[in-house]
């Protein structure tokens, strides 16, 4: 079926130069949208340049077809002819393209060629001579000019035929830096005209901001073609290709680690992108959500959260539930607080990062000139944790308009069922001879009543090999062992039922002490296998408070 978004369709491509003892294309597809700027990359002799001369015809595959606007490519004199005025190749050395005396000659060559009239040919020739910025070397022999103004003529020598899709291969091999930034701004030029660009290049950098695909090839074949975010964020394709990752995505990438930017902003395709990133976060101290305050917009949601010192799981759970969240809701500035001082504290003197408690946020927020805020604890029930944060955020109130509460995760009974079957997604496949015991935290607040509930829940909705205890309060290990050792399973998986699988998850539920719940549980002869996986690391828990935001 013809599809005249596609202008250039390569199906199943071979190409020997060896009479078939090496393929140099082996098997090479690829569709490319007209209109769009395509970066052909890959390791030396994977197949770029050959491809290339099979899209204007020089090669004609030994196998596969090549289709242009939807037709299979004739090969006969006249189709290629026709073939060659609307697929133009600049070449990486002009020397092997350039064979007129004269810089006028030369431009003029392939157009007279295709039968027009030397009047119209000399418009044409001065419009390009005119646009390319030719006219100062113009009269000079083609020998005697320079690399870059080499270059120009034989960037002058296929435009002037009007093609519909421009292939340079390595255009900036060899040139000066001021040169590759007048080719680059040609190439600019031709792509705002909506002509098709397909360019080879080892340069990441540059392909990553300049190009709509990237296509890489890896000994004749396609490895990938995608998006440069798509293909430049993919180490083992790159590393199979020789390139390597693009400086911007790496510094981006450790400014995240160090948690001087946010993993959840788009990735920068530029220098000035990162820069503008960089700017946000020194006129604006807060850490986490939004770092930019839409001016106009005066909504925003505060994610409240204990916190955790672990990056790892942090990246995992918190930072997905309000990347979630800032994405539900694109049009809210999103504000970040911890409730843990110690946290807070300790993130501040072992890392240098600054995450603020309640108060600090709520001050930072009212400075923004919110008038409507919705606050979303991450907290799993309604104990102290959270009635404090209520607090923290109600002295702010007559700064407001509005204030509203999203629920704790755990707060009615569809809150229950929804974390139960969110959770058992995941864990569908556990043999009915294992049991799953949770670590909760739990609390002296009446609210702790909610984990002997949930506890109980699991087994009416047909869960019984599931148990669900906490750290510090009631279910406690004493009573889980009792109830696992009547179920009598062959082994046990231990998880938290926390957002994050941290200090808890990590010392109290998998830890080496004697006291820990898995050293306890393996004492009492059980296999044991522990999961870090934090609550905030299910997708469905992830939608509650998605849902509470909404209700809210
Ligand atoms: N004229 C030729 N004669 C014989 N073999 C060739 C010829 N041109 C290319 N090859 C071989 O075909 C394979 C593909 O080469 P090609 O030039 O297409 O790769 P490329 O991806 O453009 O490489 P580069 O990045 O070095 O320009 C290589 O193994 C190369 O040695």
């Amino acid at each position: 079926m013809k599809n005249d978004d596609i202008i250039l369709k390569a199906d199943d491509l071979y190409f020997s130069y060896d009479n078939e003892k090496t393929h140099s294309l082996n098997g090479f597809s690829v569709e490319i949208r007209r209109g769009s700027k395509v970066a052909f990359m890959g390791a030396n002799g994977s197949g770029k340049s050959t491809f290339f001369l099979c899209c204007n015809g020089i090669h004609r595959p030994d196998a596969g077809t090549l289709y242009f606007n939807g037709e299979p490519v004739d090969y006969s004199r006249k189709g290629l002819l026709k073939l060659r005025s609307k697929v133009g190749i600049i070449f990486q050395d002009p020397d092997s393209q350039l064979f007129s005396a004269s810089v006028y000659q030369e431009i003029s060559f392939g157009i007279l060629n295709l039968g027009i009239s030397e009047d119209e040919a000399k418009k044409e020739v001065e419009n390009v001579i005119d646009y390319l910025e030719i006219t100062p070397f113009r009269h000079k022999p083609t020998h005697a000019l320079s690399g870059g103004q080499k270059k120009q003529v034989s960037i002058a020598d296929i435009l002037v035929m009007h093609p519909d899709i421009i292939i340079l291969d390595e255009p900036s091999a060899a040139l000066d830096p001021k040169h590759t930034t007048m080719v680059n701004h040609i190439v600019d030029q031709l792509t705002c005209e909506g002509i098709t660009v397909m360019m080879s290049t080892h340069d990441v950098n540059y392909a990553l901001e300049w190009a709509d695909d990237i296509a890489l090839l890896h000994e004749g074949r396609m490895l990938m073609f995608g998006s440069p975010l798509e293909v430049f964020t993919n180490k083992t394709a790159l590393a199979k290709t020789n390139l390597e990752q693009p400086a911007i995505l790496e510094l981006f990438e450790s400014l995240c680690k160090k948690d001087i930017l946010k993993p959840s902003l788009p990735l920068p395709r530029n220098l000035a992108t990162l820069e503008k990133y960089i700017e946000e976060i020194n006129t604006k101290k807060q850490y986490g959500g939004k770092h930019e305050v839409c001016k106009e917009c005066k909504k925003a949601i505060l994610v409240v959260s204990f916190g955790t010192s672990y990056e790892e799981t942090r990246k995992k759970t918190i930072d997905r539930i309000e990347a979630d969240i800032q994405k539900a809701y694109p049009d809210c500035n999103l504000y970040r607080a911890w409730t843990s001082k110690m946290i807070i504290k300790k993130l501040k003197t072992r890392d240098g990062i600054v995450i603020p408690n309640v108060k600090e946020a709520m001050e930072q927020i009212t400075a923004d000139g919110i008038t409507d805020l919705v606050v979303q604890p991450t907290h799993v029930i309604n104990g102290i944790e959270n009635d404090l944060m209520k607090e923290d955020v109600l002295a702010f109130s007559e700064h407001f308009s509005s204030i509203r509460f999203g629920d704790a995760l755990l707060t009615t009974t569809r809150d229950n069922e929804e974390a139960i079957s969110s959770l058992m997604e995941t864990w569908k496949d556990l043999p009915k001879d294992e049991v799953l015991v949770l670590m909760g935290h739990g609390t002296t607040h009446y609210a702790n009543a909610i984990y002997a509930a949930l506890d109980y829940t699991f087994k009416d909705m047909g869960y019984e090999n599931v148990f669900l205890g906490t750290v510090e309060a009631y279910p406690t290990m004493m009573s889980l062992l009792r109830q696992v050792k009547e179920y009598k399973p062959k082994k046990i998986h231990l998880a938290p039922f926390m957002i994050v699988a941290g200090d808890h998850a990590r010392n109290d539920m998998a830890g080496e002490d004697p006291e820990s719940w898995s050293r306890q549980f393996m004492d009492a002869g059980y296999p044991v296998e522990c999961h870090l996986i934090g609550l905030g690391e299910y997708e469905g828990i992830r939608r509650m408070f998605l849902r509470h935001i909404k209700e809210a």
